[in-house]
């Protein structure tokens, strides 16, 4: 499948870079603002072909977006230490009217995948700009804090992280919310994992890990200015299962109809991904604390869509 990505900066590259390791895509296209940063991305990556499948990496403009399957957008700004996420609304909305109505008019059947921060937020604009059905239009939403819950609970129990299944929900941001009630080590709660291998989950390790998840991209930012590699896995990885109708359970984000009573909210629930986005939703069994928690990161999140319709 061709892939395009826009905005090919450490996201965006990072994308590319895993996607031609892994041999997620037969074609990428990479486009940014800066087309020479685009091209010396594309130059580099296609480098480290020989050593994967072979695949064709390229920069490009808007037009050799055609045919493209899906694309990606990681274009605008990212923080800086200590900024938060939603700080970076206004600027990335309007990076996101001028994207989007460029590629409406190249690759309007594309299934769109997006990074840029807020990523709720900008999910939900690139749904409202573009008109596309939701199913389409696919954020990467907690895919990483699922990733960062996985790995920290993972080397505290002892075990390969893809033996955790456990989520991470609601905002990609301050207000997520990780799921302990249904945490599972293979297909044993944690809990109950802990005390057959004479571990301890206290309420304090597990505040420290839940904490430590959701700080990880300040702590990140903070030692060497962003974060690109782990969300470019991600990002292929999203790829893959919509390039190989895999029908992959991922926690990923897109408008929601109904989430504890917030309409219309864009935010990352357990999802089946395939060859046409997101096929279903899941609503996992939460404990009363996580809904509340899943409540108000909605809220935070519908609060300010205000600022995209009027962008
Ligand atoms: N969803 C996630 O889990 C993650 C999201 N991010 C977000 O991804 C976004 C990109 O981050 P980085 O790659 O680190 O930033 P970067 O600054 O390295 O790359 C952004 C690129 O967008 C390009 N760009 C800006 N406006 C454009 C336009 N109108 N058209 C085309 N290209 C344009 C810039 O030239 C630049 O190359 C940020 O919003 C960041 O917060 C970063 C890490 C994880
Ligand atoms: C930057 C960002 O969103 C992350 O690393 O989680």
């Amino acid at each position: 499948m061709k892939i395009g990505i826009v905005g090919s900066g450490m996201v965006g590259s990072a994308a590319a870079y895993a996607m031609a390791l892994r041999g997620s895509a037969s074609e990428i296209v990479l486009v940014d603002r800066n087309a020479d940063l685009a091209s010396a991305h594309a130059q580099d990556i296609s480098h480290a072909v020989p050593f994967a499948d072979p695949m064709v990496v390229r920069a490009g403009d808007y037009a050799d977006l055609a045919g493209a399957g899906i694309v990606v957008i990681s274009a605008g700004v990212n923080q800086q230490p200590g900024e938060t996420r939603l700080a970076l609304l206004g600027r990335n909305a309007a990076v996101f009217r001028e994207v989007v109505g460029a590629l409406m008019k190249v690759v309007p059947d594309a299934i769109y995948l997006v990074a840029s921060n807020p990523v709720d937020l900008m999910t939900y604009a690139v749904q409202r700009f573009s008109g596309l059905p939701t199913e389409r239009v696919i954020g990467s939403g907690t895919i990483l804090d699922t990733a960062r819950f996985r790995v920290l609970l993972g080397d505290y129990l002892g075990i390969a992280p893809s033996s955790v299944h456990a989520y991470v929900l609601g905002e990609h941001g301050d207000s997520e919310v990780a799921v302990w009630s249904s945490a599972m080590a293979g297909n044993v709660p944690i809990a109950e994992f802990a005390t057959q291998t004479g571990q301890h989950l206290t309420d304090e390790k597990r505040s420290e890990i839940t904490d430590a998840v959701r700080n990880a991209a300040y702590t990140i930012i903070s030692g060497k200015g962003s974060t690109y590699y782990g969300i470019g896995a991600g990002l292929a990885r999203i790829v893959e299962a919509i390039a190989g109708d895999e029908r992959a359970v991922l926690s990923v984000s897109t408008v929601t109809e109904e989430v504890e009573g917030v309409n219309a909210v864009p935010l990352s629930l357990p999802r089946i991904v395939g060859a046409k986005g997101i096929m279903a939703e899941l609503r996992p069994d939460l404990d009363e604390g996580e809904r509340a928690a899943l409540r108000k990161s909605a809220e935070t999140i519908a609060g300010l869509k205000g600022a995209i319709d009027s962008a």
